[in-house]
């Protein structure tokens, strides 16, 4: 599997994403809200490899709950798969706790499903696969 983006949760976008810009030399290529996950992301260039920036946008927010526990930075990796429903059976098999068993809709036309970082050596692990036409 190939690592298709990095996670990092962030307290302010806008902070993060001059940040990152000075960093990597270039800006974010978008900006997306994805509601169902209480985020906002935005997405930088890396090579083959993207950086998705995440802040919050309410409490209960997966990253809200993050940055209070820990601090900002590393959320989670996300590896690209073909076929996320194939996969998610293959891992269940390994013994790898799945926390959606149906896919849902991520940001940058992906579907995503994600196992308990308990399950993965305390790494929260993403698996996203391109939308097809239909989904
Ligand atoms: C924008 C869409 C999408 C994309 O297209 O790319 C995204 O990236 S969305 C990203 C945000 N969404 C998610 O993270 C969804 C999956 N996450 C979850 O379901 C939960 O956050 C969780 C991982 C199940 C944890 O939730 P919960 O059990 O309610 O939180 P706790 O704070 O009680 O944590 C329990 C336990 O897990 C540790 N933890 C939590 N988050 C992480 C993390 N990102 N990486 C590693 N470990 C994590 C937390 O520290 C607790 O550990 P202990 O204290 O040792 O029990
Ligand atoms: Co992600």
């Amino acid at each position: 599997m190939k690592i298709e983006h990095i996670g990092v949760a962030v307290k302010d976008i806008r902070v993060s994403n001059n940040l990152f810009e000075k960093l990597l030399g270039s800006p974010p290529y978008k900006e997306e809200e994805v509601s169902s996950e209480k985020v906002i992301t935005s997405f930088f260039e890396s090579g083959d490899v993207k950086i998705e920036l995440l802040q919050a946008t309410s409490p209960d927010s997966p990253i809200a709950k993050f940055l209070e526990k820990r601090a900002e930075g590393i959320h989670h990796i996300a590896f690209e798969v073909d076929d996320i429903g194939k996969e998610v059976e293959r891992l269940k098999e390994e013994g790898f706790e799945i926390l959606n068993d149906v896919p849902k809709h991520g940001a940058d036309h992906k579907l995503v499903v994600f196992l308990h970082p308990k399950s993965t050596n305390g790494v929260l692990v993403e698996l996203c696969q391109e939308k097809k036409a239909d989904e």
